[in-house]
């Protein structure tokens, strides 16, 4: 049964649903504070056109795209739509790709003339190298035009360009930026792609739209434009949560273009709401109000803490939580039928990294073009282990029912063709005694023992190994030992000789199963109990800064300059992350703050709680209290 479709109609859906139904209208924006139901009127409005226009569309195999920021946002839309097939849910790159994919010769033109531009590129910045330049980035560059020159000459071998994250032309994969800079491109360009959007999607709903990369919003808003008749274009957003800097913030609207108001807040209980308001009293002074009635109202708690910037801030951490489920007026901060409640919300992975212990993973990733993949959960060379080693020794453990089907899927020896001629016996034989040893070495571990589980692995057949990370399977022989290295051969290297137990950690932390989340990663979700964590020297993050945000380090000249400029700064940026953390709670909000000058991080925290006062815990009062527990 899906949630958000029973909260009651709000004045706003009942206009969106005025709008959908008016064939004049080309577009509208839903732009309003978090909690405010932008998501939950999204639903209800692909709801509306699945039980209006359902039968039509299917006749005519239409459908209403809603495109969604992340996998995880998607997956939820379409549970609330209980999988309804009218409704296209898609992220960004998929839902571009679902539109070109049928237009192989569309793609191939595509990928030759900007693999040649590209090419040209790459080539003059090679000659125009200034002889102050390193051998190292000659080499880099000098691979990376040897490699697009040998894919672009195998383009015409391609049978099917396929979509992946990393482009290889000669392998047919399109990537990740090509699909972002080819279908936008393409669409704008030739009226036959125009027109394809608007026959397949009449309309398309743009959730988190502050996020949204503009040239995808300037391709939909050019199909709004020449299609008007047919098409009709939904943006849901809030600037003040934009967090990429990609990102396009406002949605200016064009002049049929409707503007659906959301003043209410249906997620913060009182106390909360407070808060954030009062973060956004700097940015754009939007004030939310409870949507709820009055009776279902809850005040909430809020709790700051301030702790020095020492090498104690973990523990702290740790007290701090232990603190606050013993001290809680509200009684929050509890489990949830038997599971932690609490979220904890970092600045960078790292933190978690070190406290989940996956630091050297973590390390072996960041300084790689793959460590944004690494974060996300899909860095290919750890592929073998989140697909396939990792979900197999989980079963093994606990659940061997699920062995064979999973087995059956993944394992190349008992595929069908593989099977031909052999004894299943002796292949389950095979299969059974790998499986034991693959867990011996993921129970024991020890240096090098990533290596020795995919050796493992290989040896008995369990896996498809990626031909990328055959030669790094040999220690000695492995590439990316020297600092002359390309990146990526360090990092895999480096990855191979890590602990296999750190994927432990890093298992549960991709699969959403531990207490902590990036800053970032929590957009659009919500959990009961929110701890944010304010560190600048954890993140190093140049991006975001909390000391900037509360005054305690000064901008720098030229942030200065662009302060005056009325120019996006650390500040601002900082402010919409904080707003974005402080609006997931929907019980019990923590703020701690890490501050190398403690008193002045008090006197920030004072001032920035004056009109709404709350306690300022230290770290003397933590550990005070964290003394007498044990004592006791
Ligand atoms: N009309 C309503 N009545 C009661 N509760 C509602 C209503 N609309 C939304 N909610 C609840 O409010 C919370 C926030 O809703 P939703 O996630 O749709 O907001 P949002 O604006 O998309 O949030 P954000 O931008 O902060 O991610 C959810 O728990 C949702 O169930």
């Amino acid at each position: 049964m899906n949630r958000r479709l029973l909260n009651p109609d709000t004045a706003s859906d009942l206009e969106v649903r005025r709008i959908l139904d008016d064939p004049k209208i080309s577009g509208f924006t839903m732009i309003a504070g978090a909690g405010s139901g932008k998501t939950t009127s999204l639903v209800k409005a692909l709801d509306h056109v699945i039980a209006t226009r359902g039968k039509k569309f299917l006749a005519n195999r239409q459908q209403v795209a809603c495109v969604t920021y992340t996998e995880i946002a998607k997956q939820e839309i379409e549970g609330d739509l209980a999988h309804n097939p009218i409704a296209h849910v898609a992220t960004i790159h998929s839902f571009l790709w679902t539109l070109i994919e049928p237009f192989q010769l569309d793609i191939r033109l595509w990928v030759q003339e900007y693999g040649a531009e590209r090419l040209a590129q790459l080539e003059s910045e090679l000659a125009g190298l200034s002889s102050r330049v390193g051998p190292k980035r000659r080499a880099e560059l000098s691979r990376s035009i040897a490699r697009l020159r040998n894919g672009l000459a195998r383009v015409d071998t391609v049978t099917r360009f396929r979509y992946g994250v990393a482009r290889s032309y000669g392998e047919g994969i399109v990537g990740h930026d090509d699909i972002l800079r080819m279908v936008p491109e393409l669409i704008v360009r030739k009226p036959l792609f125009t027109r394809v959007v608007s026959r397949r999607f009449p309309l398309v709903f743009v959730d988190e739209s502050q996020d949204t990369f503009e040239r995808f919003v300037r391709c939909l808003r050019h199909v709004a434009i020449e299609e008007r008749d047919h098409f009709c274009l939904g943006f849901f957003g809030d600037p003040m949560q934009k967090i990429y800097m990609q990102g396009v913030g406002d949605i200016a609207r064009e002049d049929d273009w409707e503007d659906v108001q959301k003043p209410e807040n249906f997620r913060s209980p009182l106390r909360i709401l407070d808060v954030i308001n009062g973060i956004r009293v700097d940015g754009d002074n939007l004030v939310q109000v409870s949507g709820l009635p009055r009776e279902k109202q809850r005040e909430g708690e809020v709790t700051y803490f301030v702790f020095p910037a020492d090498d104690r801030r973990m523990e702290r951490l740790e007290r701090a939580r232990v603190w606050l489920a013993a001290n809680s007026g509200i009684g929050a901060w509890q489990p949830l039928d038997g599971a932690d409640s609490t979220k904890i919300l970092v600045i960078t992975h790292r933190m978690a990294a070190r406290r989940l212990g996956f630091e050297n993973l973590y390390d072996a990733f960041h300084g790689s073009r793959l460590s944004d993949d690494f974060d996300e959960g899909r860095a290919w060379p750890l592929r073998p282990f989140v697909g396939t080693i990792l979900p197999l020794a989980e079963a093994a453990r606990s659940n061997r029912a699920a062995l064979l089907p999973m087995l059956r899927r993944t394992c190349p020896i008992l595929q069908p063709e593989a099977l031909v001629g052999t004894s299943t016996h002796e292949t389950l034989k095979t299969i059974s005694k790998g499986l034991d040893e693959v867990l011996g070495v993921l129970n024991t571990g020890g240096p090098d023992s990533i290596r020795r589980a995919l050796n493992v692995s290989r040896e008995y057949g369990l896996i498809e190994l990626d031909d990328r990370l055959a030669p790094f399977l040999i220690a000695d022989e492995a590439p990316g030992s020297s600092e002359e290295s390309d990146s990526l051969d360090r990092a895999i290297n480096a990855m191979m000789k890590c602990d296999v137990t750190e994927l432990n950690g890093y298992w549960s932390y991709i699969g959403q199963q531990s207490p902590y989340s990036t800053h970032q990663g929590v957009k659009g979700a919500e959990y009961k109990d929110v701890l944010v964590v304010l560190d600048d020297e954890e993140g190093r993050h140049f991006q975001f800064s909390y000391d900037k945000l509360f005054g305690l380090r000064p901008l720098s000249p030229a942030e200065r300059a662009r302060q005056s400029a009325g120019e996006d700064t650390t500040i601002d940026r900082t402010r919409r992350l904080l707003y974005v953390c402080a609006s997931r709670a929907t019980e019990a909000l923590a703020i701690v703050l890490i501050a190398d000058d403690v008193d002045a991080a008090i006197t920030a925290l004072n001032d920035f709680t004056a009109t709404r006062p709350a306690a300022i815990v230290t770290a003397e009062v933590v550990d005070a209290w964290s003394a007498a527990e044990t004592d006791r």
